[in-house]
């Protein structure tokens, strides 16, 4: 059988309707119309393909995805594309930047830190691209440490204006995407010194480079910073390094919505409070979490299409070999991931409700929930790229030695993919903002204050600390409420037993750096409820399309028993669990593999992801994997020639060399 017989053979056993799941799957049918045009648009539009990109050189790397870029604009003008739209539009084009800081974080900042008037002034222009932002935040010095960061902005009453300057070499901002070649302007972090005194650390707006030469501003110094890991990848973006010399900036570009400096050098605080300057960031965080889902299911994609591709051992009289998809040891690996790519998706978009729900709140002066928000995004944010960044390089492993090649999409996917463990706040620093907010809630129950959202579990502590787990058989583990209490009441446990310790410190500033290993995996373990329940509660939707439910709910269930397996650690140590529940729960997800299994390959295509968008021969819709991997390794460089270059310099003499020495 050919591959691309053997993916036909595997669309045939699908016991659910596709169509319907891709719509779950988009979060609405509206989405998914939308996003299968723009994927349509680009894939057919020559100006956008990605073949050869690992093998261009750095400067023609940039060079052609400025071009992409500037194609991008001119197709959104042309078409009169919504934000939406040109949203998605971008995401297809599949090339990381400047244009994702610019909309991704520039816009925002000046939407959530800048006042109306300044709103008013600077949204126009970013919208049209008049002016291209960047995000400066990072130093050499401090990246996660903000309240760290050593670039000043100093106002002088005289002029009217700030003096922002770069007063070490550890103050140059490094990092931020699209400074180093492209953008003209950037909100730049700095300490604010009003009147000899420190305020702490604001936004500002600053002018970078020329907007008719684009050359930088006397006094600044910009650049790239280098080259950064794998090939192609996150190479396409100019990350950047920037001083300033005594910059001068009128006082209206301070962005003031968290604090006002007055004409005379007078800070006046409004009545939101000073996290807000940290609000990016949580918006950011957010659209990460959805991010991750999208580039698990793309792995996860390729592993699984190919996994029914390829036979290894196993044939009898001469017939075929056994589909590597059907070893449990696969199925072990890969369905999981799968599993974790929907539950992602899930709560990515549960998250974002959370976030629309906290920004209407702000407006409404109503901060109440704002640290909520804060844990919820940094703990996901943490949670999802940490795996979704192992199961890349998993699937990887998954799809043997031809994952190794370029050519499978993988190497480059996991290169682009893995800094989102670090940007936008490194992963084990976001868990310890997660433990702070967990120690918090529970030193707070004993006052009476009910925790609420996703702590609110928290309130019924007595109860998940005494609670025993009602399994009996394996089928027990597929009750939703079963599920949720092991996971809530791991939780619980582990917050406790973590602030009970905490609480044998005199200083609790000293506890938290101590146990500080231990509490991060109390916020795991937090997060990981998190998108359990989301999971759940998304099974109690009304849900149409046939037998759509009931992948859902197995899916589920592989995500949460997997995870008891791997975490058995925790829920046997703090008594959730006995060791013979355990042994039935691993029961229960060995079954559910094989009722995934003949649903593997249409859990997959309903991510409607294109040919274009995968970027991956092993992953190929059609299947036809080994021609088109032979067609492919012809494209090499390397393969130009017959006879290589340096033969005559470096081969043919050593050859020589071997054949004199043989005579002698
Ligand atoms: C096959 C082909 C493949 C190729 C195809 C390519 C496909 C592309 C696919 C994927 C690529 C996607 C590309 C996407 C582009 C994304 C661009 C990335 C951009 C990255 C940008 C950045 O990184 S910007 C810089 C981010 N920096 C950070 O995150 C810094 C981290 N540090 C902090 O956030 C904070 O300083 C801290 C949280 C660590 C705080 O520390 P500290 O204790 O010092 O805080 P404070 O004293 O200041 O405040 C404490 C107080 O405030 C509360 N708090 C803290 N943060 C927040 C907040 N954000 N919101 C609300 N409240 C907050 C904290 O809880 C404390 O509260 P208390 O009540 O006092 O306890
Ligand atoms: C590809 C990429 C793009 C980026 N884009 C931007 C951008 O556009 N704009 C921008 O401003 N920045 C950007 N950044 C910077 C990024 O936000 C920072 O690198 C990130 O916040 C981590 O900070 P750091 O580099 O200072 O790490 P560090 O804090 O130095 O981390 C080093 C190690 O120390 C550990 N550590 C640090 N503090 C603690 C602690 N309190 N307790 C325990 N362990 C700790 C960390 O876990 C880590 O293992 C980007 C970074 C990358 C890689």
């Amino acid at each position: 059988m050919k591959g691309v017989d053997h993916l036909a053979h595997e669309r045939n056993k699908t016991e659910f309707d596709v169509d319907a799941m891709k719509i779950v799957w988009a979060g609405s049918r509206h989405a998914f119309e939308l996003s299968d045009r723009m994927a349509r648009l680009v894939a057919s539009d020559p100006a956008f393909q990605k073949d050869g990109r690992i093998r261009l050189g750095r400067k023609e790397l940039f060079k052609n995805t400025l071009r992409k870029a500037a194609h991008a604009w001119k197709r959104i003008l042309e078409l009169h594309l919504t934000e939406e739209e040109a949203g998605w539009l971008r995401n297809f084009v599949d090339e990381p930047s400047f244009t994702d800081l610019h909309w991704g974080m520039f816009v925002p900042a000046i939407k959530g830190q800048g006042t109306d008037e300044q709103q008013q002034k600077w949204l126009p222009l970013a919208y049209k691209m008049q002016i291209i932002g960047s995000y400066a935040q990072t130093e050499l010095g401090h990246g996660s440490n903000v309240q760290g960061l050593e670039t000043t902005a100093t106002f002088d009453p005289e002029t009217d204006e700030f003096v922002i300057h770069s007063p070490t070499l550890t103050s140059s901002k490094w990092w931020p995407g699209g400074l180093g070649k492209v953008s003209t302007h950037a909100i730049v972090y700095a300490r604010l010194i009003t009147n000899g005194q420190e305020h702490g650390v604001h936004g500002f707006i600053v002018q970078l480079r020329s907007l008719d030469d684009h050359m930088p501003i006397p006094g600044i110094t910009i650049g790239d910073i280098g080259m950064k890991f794998g090939n192609g990848a996150y190479n396409t973006m100019d990350n950047g390094v920037l001083t300033f010399d005594h910059i001068r900036i009128p006082r209206n570009q301070m962005l003031m919505r968290v604090l006002q400096v007055t004409r005379e050098g007078k800070c006046v605080k409004s009545n939101v409070p000073r996290q807000l300057i940290y609000g990016t960031m949580v918006f950011v965080r957010q659209t990460i979490v959805a991010d991750a889902s999208t580039a698990l299911a793309r792995a996860v994609c390729i592993a699984t299409r190919y996994s029914a591709v390829r036979r290894q051992f196993g044939s009898q009289d001469g017939g075929m070999e056994t589909q590597v998809i059907d070893y449990k040891t696969q199925q072990s690996r890969l369905f999981p991931l799968l599993a974790s790519a929907y539950a992602f998706r899930f709560v990515g978009e549960w998250l974002k409700w959370l976030y629309t729900d906290v920004t209407q709140r702000l407006q409404a002066n109503d901060f109440s929930i704002l640290p909520e928000a804060h844990a919820c995004t940094a703990g996901l944010k943490s949670l999802t790229t940490t795996a979704t960044a192992d199961a890349i390089e998993e699937c990887r492993k998954l799809c043997g030695g031809h994952g190794y090649l370029c050519a499978s999409g993988l190497p480059e996917l996991f290169a682009v993919y893995v800094p989102a463990c670090t940007y936008e706040g490194d992963n084990v620093v976001l868990l310890l903002q997660v433990a702070r907010f967990l120690m918090k809630t529970v030193s707070q129950l004993g006052s009476g204050k009910k925790p609420v959202g996703t702590t609110a579990y928290l309130g019924r502590v007595q109860d998940l600390l005494q609670c025993c787990c009602d399994v009996q058989t394996a089928e027990d583990w597929l009750k939703p409420s079963v599920v949720l209490e092991a996971f809530e009441a791991r939780s619980a446990r582990m917050c406790v037993a973590r602030a009970q310790n905490l609480s044998k410190f005199e200083n609790p500033e000293d506890g938290f750096a101590e146990l500080s290993a231990d509490l991060v995996e109390a916020s795991v373990a937090h997060c990981q409820l998190i998108v359990v329940s989301k999971f759940i509660d998304k099974l109690q939707q009304d849900i149409p399309g046939k037998g759509v439910n009931r992948q859902l709910q197995n899916l589920c269930y592989i995500y949460a028993l997997n995870l008891l397996h791997k975490y058995l650690g925790d829920f046997l140590s703090t008594g959730c669990i006995t060791p013979k529940q355990a042994s039935l729960a691993n029961d229960q997800l060995r079954s559910l593999y094989s009722q995934i299994r003949p649903n593997a390959i249409a859990l997959v295509d309903a991510f409607n992801y294109t040919d274009h968008y995968l970027g991956s021969v092993l992953g190929r819709y059609d299947g036809n994997v080994y021609p088109k991997l032979y067609e492919e390794a012809w494209k090499d460089p390397l393969n130009d020639s017959v006879v290589p270059d340096g033969y005559h310099e470096y081969i043919h003499p050593m050859l020589k060399q071997q054949l004199r020495n043989a005579r002698l």
